[in-house]
């Protein structure tokens, strides 16, 4: 089966209604938004009063490829033990990202309720923005929410799903700072109508292989140029205000919480910062995936020492001991075939607000941190060998993480003792 001898996936592969309307607005529809919110959004019980107006991040490539099949693409959910396949139609349109008069038009539209986004992380760290030729995310964003000001538009809710921690205030005090600057006179509106909106977002959602549409095609009959795979295990907890409505996601499996830093903090650092550990002390060891490296001794020990120090400043009530043992399974699923590589990437800054925080809790409590030690010993060998990129950590990596570990002699002397002299 090839793309000349199947039919081309289309939205009368659903066999339902008429699109829903578009009344979200997404920013960077990549991997991870397909198998997640637009998930989410398709399985809500109102899913035929939502839909996903997509504009993509730094490549046009998705609206490419999704444009022809009028935004649907098949999601394969890889357990241990197979692969199901769905086809999801909650994206109505993928836009490139660099209309910005259409995003524009999109966020003013009376109908959106909210605006969503998976930029990547480092999307975040802007200081600057143009709305006249808005070119980062942000800025584009930003130009969105002041066409929506012209047009007299009402409030709506933006919800941030990156893996930061308190996503949504951070986003708010950015938003805020990029508008005294390029926008003064908007920062009274957003104040009055954007709300911002924290969220732990959590599927794993590996980068698609090459061959990955050949097999879709081959066991549905459909060519699909976006299919998505994902692990079955899916969470969204959420916390904040739709003052403009909402799908029901929360009858999909997501949760609304008055608080969203306690589940952000246990899936930042017991996932996130274990896949960090892992890129590190699996490359060293040469292995190649997340399972691999997890079924690696030394590999999961050190895993294991580090979750029990964040377990000490984690809520019980969060069934912690359940948690680690899902995390195993997820991380063993060698059908996921997650590259230590794709992990491997940015990682001072994810070690930053990954296990940083965890190591000073520890040493704050008057405990050594060695777990947290050990994992930074490991980045620090991973570094030296190339491994993963310095990205800062060329001279004191303790310094490159956080001036409080870096005074710490305790932290320093476990770190030196570990992974040879660090100065
Ligand atoms: N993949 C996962 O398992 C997973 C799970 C939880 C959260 N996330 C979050 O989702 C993000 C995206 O992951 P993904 O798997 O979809 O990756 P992806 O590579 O498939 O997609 C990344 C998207 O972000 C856009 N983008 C990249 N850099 C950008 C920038 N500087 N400004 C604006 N847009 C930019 C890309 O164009 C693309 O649309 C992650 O960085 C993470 O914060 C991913
Ligand atoms: O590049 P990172 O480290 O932010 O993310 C890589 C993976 O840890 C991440 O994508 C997880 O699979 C995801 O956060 C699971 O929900």
């Amino acid at each position: 089966m090839t793309a000349t001898t199947t039919p081309r996936l289309n939205r009368a592969a659903l066999a339902a209604g008429p699109p829903p309307p578009a009344r979200i607005v997404h920013l960077g529809v990549g991997a991870f938004h397909r198998s997640h919110q637009a998930w989410y959004t398709a399985h809500a019980a109102d899913a035929d009063r939502w839909g996903i107006a997509g504009f993509t991040g730094r490549s046009a490539a998705a609206a490419d490829r999704l444009g022809p099949q009028d935004g649907v693409y098949t999601l394969v959910t890889r357990d241990h033990d197979g692969d199901r396949f769905e086809l999801i139609g909650s994206i109505v349109g993928v836009q490139p990202g660099d209309r910005h008069d259409r995003l524009a038009a999109a966020i003013a539209a009376p109908r959106t309720s909210v605006v969503t986004l998976t930029i990547t992380e480092a999307a975040y760290d802007v200081t600057h923005a143009d709305l006249t030729s808005p070119r980062t995310a942000l800025a584009r964003l930003l130009h969105g929410l002041s066409a929506r000001r012209d047009a007299g538009g009402g409030p709506l809710a933006v919800v941030p799903c990156d893996n930061l921690p308190d996503n949504g205030t951070r986003l708010a005090g950015t938003l805020r700072r990029l508008a005294e600057q390029a926008a003064p006179d908007l920062v009274s509106w957003l104040d009055e109508h954007v709300s911002y909106v924290s969220t732990s977002v959590d599927r794993i959602t590996p980068r698609a292989p090459a061959d990955l549409a050949e097999y879709v095609a081959a066991a549905t009959g459909w060519y699909d140029e976006a299919p998505v795979i994902a692990e079955r295990f899916s969470d969204w907890v959420l916390s904040g205000d739709f003052p403009a409505g909402r799908p029901a996601w929360d009858t999909a499996g997501a949760q609304f919480v008055p608080d969203v830093e306690p589940y952000e903090a246990r899936k930042l650092w017991m996932l996130n910062g274990a896949h960090t550990a892992l890129a590190c002390a699996g490359l060293l060891r040469g292995h190649r995936t997340v399972d691999d490296a997890i079924a690696d001794a030394e590999c999961r020990a050190l895993v294991g020492r580090y979750w029990d120090e964040c377990e000490r400043h984690l809520p019980p009530q969060l069934d912690l001991t359940r948690y680690r043992q899902d995390l195993l399974a997820r991380f063993g699923n060698a059908r996921m075939d997650h590259h230590l590589t794709q992990i491997a990437e940015d990682t001072t800054t994810k070690l930053r607000v990954r296990v940083v925080p965890v190591a000073l809790r520890e040493l704050a409590a008057g405990r050594r941190a060695d777990g947290c030690a050990a994992v930074v010993a490991e980045w620090v060998r991973a570094v030296r060998a190339a491994k993963v990129p310095a990205d800062g950590a060329e001279g004191d990596p303790l310094a490159a993480l956080s001036p409080e570990l870096a005074s710490s002699r305790t932290f320093r002397e476990t770190v030196d003792s570990r992974a040879g002299s660090i100065g």
